[in-house]
């Protein structure tokens, strides 16, 4: 998807280097990157220099390291050739990518010397391509034995601890730091700092333009170099609107939709959740999530604009079928684009992504997380998580009744949970093409349209 509301001719064709040691998060750093990007709806695509030298030795690393001693040793003239033709290999995939595509490029490896990153930034002013550095810097020893054996879990690389440890102590010897040096003080660049004495800072240098800002703004709020989170996941309980097929509205919980609220505590109990733990819940303003968070046993329940439910403006308050026969060329062009189409007085799908993104950036930050929001707004939130493309996320069907428990990992994708409530519920789920909703009122049988099988 090109068209979005943030990239103008200025500021296009970016290419966000990462900076650092080994084991530093950096390509956690990258991949984030793009799943936010993406998300909102700007083009991206990661370089990883690892891939591409992977590619280049196949399967001799192995037997290279065995040989050499020392791959990433520095004075290896051999390894170093086929180091810096990975970078040469990713950078005219990228020229190639910029010809056709506008938007933002990142490049994950360490660059993590003065003249390399000097080498990097002339060859991408010559393409007309911006360099923004993202540094991480961390001599937390902790931090860094933690992301290794996270690593190591899930890496192609070779698996054993004692190769990393060697390999920083290669990278360390010629590694040189952003923020230091006369000839980069006009590098557009952030340095994320977490020491051992548990300081964690951002240096913030030569901000050009405002996607610029945004990306450095939001790399600034991750929890990088940490375990995984678990975020919770939930719809409110059955609302009236949703027994009498209408969207929008703001009705009370129905019967079982009460019974669902009262469940939650429960729910949670059974998956290890205690009351010591502290968990806070965000709601939309609107009565339905409200009343499905009053039983929670949380010190804090803070409702958010936000969260409310993508606005059907005209249409609020209908059927399906009743909007099919009054307006049948919307409903028509809604089901052709459902991301982008907007309700006449009301909002679209793209718009509701771009008034959650400080609800995405304070969940970036924060642990212990319960969301109890609407159909729409938790396509968007798990789009996000899951990287599911924005033309298929207002398909993605998120039953009422379930709680979604969803484990953020530093490597690798997120791991979903759906555990029922088995309180019978209508179905919300509008099929393309069709008018109604699916009539099966207990999604325990409904087995045809769940989260899992529909986006994964
Ligand atoms: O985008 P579609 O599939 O219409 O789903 C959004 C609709 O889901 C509903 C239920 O039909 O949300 P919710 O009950 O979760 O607040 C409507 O209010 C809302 O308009």
């Amino acid at each position: 998807m090109s068209s979005n509301n943030y990239t103008n001719k200025k500021n296009l064709n970016i290419c966000v280097i990462l900076v650092g040691l080994p084991c530093r998060g950096k390509t956690f750093i990258s991949n984030k990157i793009k799943t936010y990007l993406t998300w909102v709806m700007i083009n991206c695509k990661i370089f990883n220099i690892g891939d591409y030298r992977r590619k280049q030795l196949g399967n001799v690393l192995d037997e290279f390291i065995n040989v050499d001693s020392d791959f990433y040793n520095a004075e290896n003239v051999e390894a170093l050739k086929i180091r810096l033709n990975s970078y040469e290999q990713a950078l005219d995939d990228m020229t190639k990518w910029f010809q056709t595509n506008e938007g933002v490029a990142v490049l994950d490896g360490t660059s993590s010397t003065r003249e390399h990153r000097k080498w990097l930034l002339e060859r991408l002013r010559k393409q007309h391509i911006e360099p923004v550095f993202v540094e991480s810097y961390c001599d937390d020893q902790e931090l860094i034995n933690l992301n290794i054996q996270e690593l190591i879990k899930s890496s192609p690389d070779k698996k054993d601890f004692n190769f990393y440890e060697e390999k920083i102590k290669n990278y360390i010897k010629v590694y040189e730091s952003l923020n230091q040096f006369e000839d980069e003080k006009d590098y557009t660049f952030v340095k994320l700092m977490k020491m051992s004495n548990g300081l964690e800072q951002a240096v913030i240098n030569k901000v050009q333009s405002y996607l610029e800002s945004k990306i450095l703004f939001y790399v600034m709020n991750l929890n990088y170099l940490k375990p995984s989170k678990v975020i919770w996941l939930s719809r409110h309980g059955e609302s009236v609107y949703n027994v009498e097929k209408k969207i929008g509205g703001d009705s009370r919980l129905s019967e079982r939709g009460l019974l669902y609220a009262r469940k939650i505590p429960k729910l949670l109990k059974e998956q290890g959740f205690d009351e010591e733990n502290q968990m806070t819940a965000w709601t939309s303003t609107l009565v339905r999530t409200n009343e499905t968070a009053q039983y929670l046993p949380f010190q804090q329940v803070l409702p958010w604009r936000a969260l409310n439910e993508l606005d059907a403006g005209l249409c609020d308050g209908m059927t399906y079928e009743e909007i099919e026969e009054k307006y049948p060329e919307d409903f028509k062009e809604r089901d052709d684009n459902k991301f982008e189409y907007r309700y006449k007085g009301g909002e679209s799908y793209k718009d509701v992504v771009l008034r959650l993104e400080p609800v995405m950036m304070e969940l970036e930050r924060q642990s212990n997380i319960l969301i109890i929001t609407h159909q729409a707004v938790l396509r968007c939130i798990y789009a996000y998580f899951m990287n599911i493309p924005q033309d298929q996320s207002p398909w993605v069907a998120i039953p009422l009744h379930t709680l979604i428990k969803l484990e953020v990992r530093p490597y690798g994708a997120c791991k979903v949970t759906l555990i029922k409530a088995n309180i019978p519920a209508v179905s919300t789920y509008k099929e393309k093409g069709t008018s109604s909703v699916g009539e099966n009122s207990d999604i325990t049988n409904n087995s045809s349209r769940n989260l899992l099988t529909d986006s994964l």
